[in-house]
């Protein structure tokens, strides 16, 4: 079986004592576009910290390219774009800079910018529409810009599995499409994309396998689910566990379509 990025079994996180992730299974294959679902306080952001290794699993497995985490290193080759908390505002920095610095596991400590870091950094910058804003302050975007620049930040490091947290909360829908337009050129390259979305907007096109968190646990995991799809319906190929505690909320979502999802693992 091919190399697969991320592979959790029986996963299982507590914060304080309590639990807070049971029982995650959760296998993505290479160049595989997961869109995380699920209601506020599901369970989603936990997971993907997990999944990066900044929140230790209380038990379970945890492999990132067929490698434990504890002997996992190779972190240049994993993107990481965290939920937004205004982590942007305020800092004096220039586009240009904020982009760079995602270069930096790249690069041996202090040695100067090469050109191919430069043309990294460039190309990052184009992907997400703001090569014109390279010399502007951070400060001066709008939140939405901002969010594309911790994006190209996280491109500039041209990873290989990229996790990101929440990019469309809160972004108007020209800076969604140009999110969605900066992921589809980073899976056209192959990248393998795990993002964790309320509502999928622009980015429902790009999506292969959906995966909704309900308490902890994965709820479903199988084929794509549209944001507006009318609810009790489920696709018969998708790999469905526990259904019947799926409550439809504003958050829940259900499929437009049902189909098997098997012969798209096989594609890998
Ligand atoms: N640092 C923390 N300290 C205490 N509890 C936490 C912490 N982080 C998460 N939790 C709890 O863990 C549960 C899952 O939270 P998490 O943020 O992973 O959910 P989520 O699905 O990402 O929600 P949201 O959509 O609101 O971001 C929640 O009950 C939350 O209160």
């Amino acid at each position: 079986m091919p190399v697969a990025p991320v592979h959790l079994e029986d996963g299982a996180v507590a914060i304080g004592g309590r639990p807070v992730l049971r029982h995650v299974d959760l296998r993505v294959e290479a160049g595989e576009f997961v869109a995380l679902m699920g209601a506020n306080g599901s369970g989603k952001s936990t997971l993907v910290r997990a999944l990066v290794g900044l929140r230790p699993l209380t038990s379970g497995r945890l492999r990132l390219f067929d490698t434990d985490l504890e002997r996992f290193h190779a972190w240049a080759r994993v993107g990481y774009v965290p939920q937004r908390g205004g982590a942007a505002s305020g800092v004096p920095a220039s586009v240009w800079e904020v982009v760079a610095s995602g270069r930096l596991t790249r690069r041996r400590l202090l040695r100067p910018l090469v050109a191919a870091d430069r043309a990294a950094i460039r190309d990052a910058l184009e992907v997400v529409g703001l090569a014109d804003r390279a010399g502007d302050g951070v400060s001066q975007l709008s939140g939405g810009q901002q969010q594309r620049v911790l994006i190209a930040r996280a491109l500039a490091g041209e990873p290989e599995l990229f996790f990101l947290d929440e990019p469309t909360a809160g972004v108007d829908l020209a800076n969604q499409e140009a999110l969605a337009h900066a992921l589809a050129v980073l899976k056209s390259r192959g990248a393998t994309i795990v993002l964790v979305a309320h509502e999928l907007g622009p980015l429902a096109d790009l999506v292969d396998r959906s995966v909704v968190m309900r308490h902890g646990r994965v709820a479903y995991d199988g084929a794509p689910l549209g944001d507006h799809a009318s609810p009790g319906l489920l696709p018969d190929g998708g790999h469905v566990h526990h259904v019947d505690h799926l409550h439809r909320t504003r958050h829940d979502v259900v499929p437009p379509v049902a189909g098997p999802l098997d012969h798209r693992h096989q594609e890998h």
